[in-house]
């Protein structure tokens, strides 16, 4: 049995909406498991419920196999984080993270002893006596890490806890949290919107829509083999490409075909700029013209008007040379296995020739 087990889980909230529709997830120990949706999908009411703040509508929760539904809250020996991060403003930072103790009954000792720790593990070992006023969000939102782990929870929940971080923070900081996560090795559940976040910080990533399950996987299965439409554009880009004749041709030269396919779509990192239209023995050829392009230090991205339709084309390591001007004709190499089918539920069907 899983440490964490989630078992059919419906939250519904009035006469029919259901936030939460039929959820089953497993968390083992040690686990970074993400909860990743667009907003409004259920990831919050889904944590919450975990956490005891609110009670499902049907379904099981177990940690460690026991019923988890049947304990309060305060009782749940859980750790969490939140966005905001809920310091104490008049508490010292020792004292922030000392709280979650003290009704523990603790000794005066081991909070000590407990509460240095926890600080050594997030950094701010050398301002344990400062007021979090006087710290910037990132160390703020260390104190809010140190005090819910100070407790050596059975499990640690995060409710985006990086959203009110600048861009930069935000990375030095899941890096961070992913680190120390895995020296504390406690089972963790985040929640995130953010796609690039998920991937960076996740053993697995559950990707949720409208209370349901898209897809569970490893970051690399999630993003390389997308089981369905939603997941594909909400992790990544893609590109449709539009039915007809110049689609067939293009499909029979890859050798693809799928029956039920309703729409075909693809990467735009599985397609090549053909320097000076120069064809490649693998793939198929399409020419088109240049009707944007944005460069972006790391990667450039160059829109092309082809006979499948609009096709944004993702650059590598573009040079000075890459650029090209709006109205530029292009060649453009589709990778034999790029383009993804999808059947008329969007879900992902096997496109083999
Ligand atoms: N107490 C409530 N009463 C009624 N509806 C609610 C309640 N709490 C949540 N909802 C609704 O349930 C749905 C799921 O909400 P939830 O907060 O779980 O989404 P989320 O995926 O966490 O979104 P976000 O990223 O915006 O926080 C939303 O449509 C929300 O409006």
């Amino acid at each position: 049995m899983s440490y964490l087990s989630v078992n059919n889980a419906t939250k519904q909230f009035g006469e029919s909406f259901k936030a939460l529709n039929g959820i089953s997830v497993a968390v083992e120990r040690g686990e970074f498991f993400t909860l990743l949706g667009p907003s409004g999908c259920g990831k919050t009411t889904l944590l919450r419920s975990i956490a005891g703040f609110n009670d499902l509508t049907s379904g099981e929760i177990t940690l460690g196999g026991a019923n988890l539904r049947v304990v309060p809250p305060h009782q749940r020996d859980i750790g969490m984080v939140f966005q905001d991060y809920a310091v104490f403003p008049h508490l010292s930072v020792f004292d922030n993270v000392a709280f979650g103790l003290k009704p523990r009954k603790v000794s005066a000792e081991a909070i000590k002893a407990r509460v240095a720790e926890a600080l050594a593990a997030v950094r701010l070992d050398a301002m344990a006596d400062r007021l979090p006023a006087a710290m910037s969000g990132g160390q703020q939102q260390r104190i809010g890490l140190a005090r819910a782990m100070v407790i050596n929870p059975q499990l640690l929940l995060m409710d985006e806890p990086l959203s009110n971080l600048d861009a930069k923070l935000r990375i030095e900081l899941r890096e961070e949290i992913r680190d120390i996560q895995k020296q504390v090795n406690i089972a963790t559940i985040y929640v995130t919107h953010d796609q690039e976040e998920a991937l960076a910080i996740s053993d697995r990533i559950c990707v949720m829509n409208a209370g349901r399950i898209e897809q569970i996987g490893t970051p690399q299965e999630i993003y390389g083999n997308p089981q369905t439409q939603f997941v594909a554009t909400f992790v990544g880009t893609l590109n449709f490409l539009n039915a007809g004749a110049a689609l067939d041709a293009m499909l029979g030269q890859l050798n693809l075909s799928a029956a039920a396919a309703k729409s075909w779509a693809v990467r735009p990192e599985h397609l090549d700029l053909l320097v000076d239209g120069a064809p490649t023995s693998d793939g198929a050829t399409l020419s088109g013209m240049v009707s944007k392009f944005t460069y972006l230090g790391r990667e450039a991205h160059l829109q092309v008007e082809t006979e499948v339709g609009r096709l944004v084309v993702q650059l590598a390591n573009p040079g000075m040379a890459a650029t090209k001007a709006v109205g530029e004709t292009v060649s453009i190499n589709v990778q034999p296995s790029a383009p993804m089918a999808f059947d008329a539920e969007g879900r992902r069907i096997s496109s083999k020739g």
